[in-house]
């Protein structure tokens, strides 16, 4: 089942070209301090499959692993990209989450972007670099789903209602051995 915009989310497929594309993806993979977060779940301690790295302006905060970090400040590199997607979605973003899932057995489980230090009146803008992977969405509401086959170059818009309403996942896909580099920008309180 496939779905490109309704109430709670949009896809824009291919917002950013090819060409530009293998930029950013060589610039942020460069760039970027790569860290591989562990987290507690009933008390057992186990590192997360994917890297994460965090861009946002300076001092806003965010958490993973338990701790609380505080952000440096954008790096100039970031700005065409940043001010792209600020534009596009019309959304003055002041953070930035990135994953990189080496290959197919990296991934990010059942969640919803919900987070108490996230505003819950703006969007989320996700866009995909690299690899083409699945992304479901499961809706909290009904038994309904929604399969995304998300490409190089495309922006997911989701929408403040989608974190309430669903829950999404990027599922393994051991048949994947290319990087995907995923950019959710957000909007830190
Ligand atoms: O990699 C993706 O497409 C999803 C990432 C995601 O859901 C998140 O960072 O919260
Ligand atoms: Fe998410």
């Amino acid at each position: 089942m496939k779905s490109l915009s309704n109430t709670e989310w949009s896809y824009f497929p291919a917002l950013i070209s090819h060409n530009q594309t293998g930029y950013w993806k060589n610039i942020i993979l460069e760039n970027l301090e790569w860290t591989q977060p562990v987290v507690k779940v009933y008390s057992k301690r186990y590192s997360v499959p994917r890297l994460t790295a965090f861009l946002g302006s300076k001092g806003i905060s965010y958490k993973y692993s338990g701790a609380i970090h505080y952000a440096e400040d954008w790096p100039k590199w970031f700005f065409p990209l940043l001010d792209y997607i600020r534009d596009f979605s019309r959304t003055n973003y002041n953070g930035c989450l990135i994953n990189l899932y080496r290959d197919g057995n990296d991934c990010m489980g059942w969640h919803s972007d919900n987070e108490k230090e996230l505003d819950p009146k703006k969007s989320i803008a996700s866009l995909s670099l690299g690899a083409t992977r699945d992304f479901f969405f499961r809706s909290l509401i009904d038994s309904s789903s929604n399969n995304i086959e998300l490409r190089d170059g495309d922006l997911l818009l989701m929408h403040p209602e989608c974190q309430f309403n669903w829950k999404h996942c990027l599922p393994k896909r051991k048949k994947v051995s290319e990087v995907r580099i995923n950019l959710t920008f957000r909007c830190y309180r």
